[in-house]
């Protein structure tokens, strides 16, 4: 039967298998890796000529936990998640993803990791039982424990009505969710998903995360990419990452109390004109409306405070300014390029 999807495993083998596939300079000078490290990373670039695609990146993932990568497009989410999978050679730097050296050891890594694609990546002409066979024999499950995982998967992610159904047929909640099964067969201890969300809509979204944190609960380590606030929130921990720059790692809402004091509400009318007057003054580093509401973003290190400076520095009007809880997107904003 002619299959149109591209499998993750049905990459050229020379990918695996190339001895040492690492430039000398940036093979690893260190084994050692903490216990509750799922992945570590060093210096870790990849320059695709003159674009500095990742670069210098220091990350320490604790297992067990899910962990978000949260960019925009092309600030090398992708590119990152290749490298740690041992599918793309870093320019320079060290990697380690569940005690082993990667990519000299990614042989090994495969039966222990799954990798879902934000496409997807599956064969359309196919069933949904036919997909989960061909991949359980790409992971070599052999036939009966393939039999039972996939029974124990349908039953999991409630596709058991639709095993016969063709993957081309199904909705996108639907096409995820055997994507997840597809991508958790071989039951990996590390899942990495590549913006797994953005083809499918809130209710699907939120149950992909409830999935998510059963798999937390059974003892996997998670990594997820994204561009979506909610989602980076949902993390145990985050990287916000831009133009192949990590600016900022940790756990959410410790990342948001570090801009306590630092965010304020403007509610009244003509909100398009006071915007404009606020991002005149030296101190505001940002100004966004959000309904009926402008949500203003301090520069901090003023000893005034925040509320009070833009109440003397704005001329008078038919409106009310108070201080804000920072959210994410006002921490991606501190951090990132978006404000300028
Ligand atoms: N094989 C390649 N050759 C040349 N440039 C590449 C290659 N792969 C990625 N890039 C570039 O590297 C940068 C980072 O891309 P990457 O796909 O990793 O970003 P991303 O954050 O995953 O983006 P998106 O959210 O759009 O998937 C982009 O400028 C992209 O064009």
């Amino acid at each position: 039967m002619p299959v149109t999807g591209h499998g993750w495993f049905t990459w050229p083998n020379s990918i695996w298998n190339r001895a040492n596939p690492y430039p000398p300079e940036c093979r690893s000078r260190s084994t050692s890796v903490t216990i509750d490290s799922a992945i570590s990373t060093r210096g870790l670039s990849k320059h695709f000529g003159k674009l500095k695609a990742v670069n210098d990146i220091e990350l320490e993932i604790p297992s067990g936990q899910i962990y978000g990568f949260l960019g925009p497009n092309g600030s090398g989410k992708t590119t990152l998640i290749r490298m740690l999978c041992g599918l793309l050679t870093p320019t320079a730097g060290d990697v380690q993803v569940l005690g082993l050296n990667i990519p000299e050891q990614a042989e090994a890594l495969r039966s222990r990791i799954g990798y879902m694609t934000q496409k997807f990546a599956l064969y359309d002409d196919l069933t949904v039982r036919e997909n989960m066979r061909f991949m359980a024999s790409i992971y070599g499950l052999p036939r009966r424990e393939a039999n039972q995982r996939i029974e124990h998967l349908l039953d999991r992610y409630n596709m058991g009505a639709m095993r016969d159904r063709r993957a081309a047929a199904m909705s996108g909640g639907q096409r995820q969710r055997l994507a997840l099964a597809v991508a958790t067969l071989h039951s990996p201890d590390l899942l990495f998903l590549d913006e797994p969300t953005s083809a499918v809509d809130p209710e699907n979204r939120r149950d992909f995360w409830e999935s998510l944190f059963d798999l937390v609960d059974e003892g996997k380590t998670i990594l997820v990419s994204t561009h979506y606030m909610d989602e980076a929130e949902r993390c145990h921990r985050l990287a916000i990452l831009e133009t192949g720059e990590l600016r900022k790692s940790g756990k959410p809402d410790q990342l948001m109390r570090e801009l306590e004091g630092l965010v304020v509400e403007i509610e009244g009318s003509d909100l398009r004109q006071i915007k404009n007057q606020a991002l005149s003054l030296p101190q505001v580093r940002s100004a966004a409306q959000q309904g009926l509401r402008l949500r203003v973003l301090m520069r901090g290190g003023d000893s005034q405070d925040p509320a009070q400076l833009l109440r003397s520095a704005l001329p008078p009007g038919d409106y009310e300014i108070k201080t804000a809880r920072p959210s994410l997107e006002d921490v991606f904003v501190a951090c990132t390029a978006g404000d300028e």
